[in-house]
């Protein structure tokens, strides 16, 4: 059989705490395709944070395996990307200095880069803000150009801990549409962290169902709703099926 590009396998993670080990991540196993985009759902506390920066390379896991593209897996690589709830840019350098920064810093070509961070800027609906400051933006607009900073080095995956929640719901449903064109344009695969299951089924092909104490793998969920997806899919049957079938599975309706 053929190896899935990120597999875990038992993954455990244990943390040490003033009042004794506290079990974030208990034996989950997933395999993860190439150009997939999984959604990890499941209320505050069920270690998807964990699960994500493991996966980043970030975070050290207690026990189990982790293969990413067929090599055991355990520290920050640069076919891997990470993009988190706020836009952590440098208020002092220019959108498009920030935006080069992980190429910078990776010593890609810098003509390349230059040149590339213009069409990022460009992809995510930010032409001509290249010479701003992040303070003169708002916040969804901050969180385009972390989405651009993301790409930049042009990662093969990447992992985003709910890159839109910080935002209001209209921002965050543009931002969702933007994110899945994207995706739809370069065949990344995304592992993306949300609260929100309708999120988590529009935008996902399959969804990580997690409940906590101790983190645990409940299920995994097909989205077997059709692509290209427009905001009209949350109107269709299977998709509220979807959401109240992944609510009752977090003992959200009883
Ligand atoms: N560095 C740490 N030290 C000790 N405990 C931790 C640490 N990081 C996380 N935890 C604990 O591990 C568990 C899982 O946390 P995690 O942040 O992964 O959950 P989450 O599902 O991402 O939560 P949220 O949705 O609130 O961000 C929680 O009980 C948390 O308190």
């Amino acid at each position: 059989m053929s190896q899935s590009l990120i597999e875990g396998n038992r993954l455990s993670k244990v943390y040490a705490t003033a009042t004794g080990p506290l079990v974030a991540l208990d034996n989950v196993s997933f395999g993860i395709e190439e150009g997939e985009f999984i959604s990890l759902v499941g209320p505050s506390g069920c270690g998807k944070s964990t699960l994500l920066s493991i996966l980043g390379g970030l975070e050290e896991k207690s026990d189990g395996t982790l293969v990413l593209a067929g090599k055991h897996h355990d520290a920050p690589r640069p076919d891997l990307g990470m993009m988190f709830q706020t836009s952590v840019l440098f208020s002092w350098r220019t959108i498009r200095e920030n935006v080069k920064l992980p190429g910078i810093i990776l010593g890609l070509d810098r003509k390349q880069q230059a040149e590339r961070c213009d069409e990022l800027l460009d992809m995510v609906g930010l032409n001509g803000f290249g010479d701003r400051y992040p303070d003169e933006l708002s916040g969804g607009m901050r969180q385009r150009v972390a989405l651009a900073r993301l790409l930049a080095h042009d990662p093969r995956v990447l992992l985003m801990d709910e890159p839109f929640g910080a935002l209001d719901e209209f921002t965050r449903e543009t931002m969702n549409n933007e994110l899945l064109r994207i995706w739809e344009k370069t065949g990344k695969t995304v592992v993306f962290v949300t609260h929100n299951v309708g999120e988590a089924v529009f935008l996902s092909d399959r969804i990580f169902v997690m409940t906590p104490r101790p983190g645990r793998l409940e299920g995994i969920i097909d989205v077997d709703l059709p692509r290209p997806r427009k905001a009209e899919i949350m109107r269709d049957p299977r998709f509220s099926e979807l959401v109240f079938d992944i609510r009752r599975m977090l003992g959200v309706d009883h």
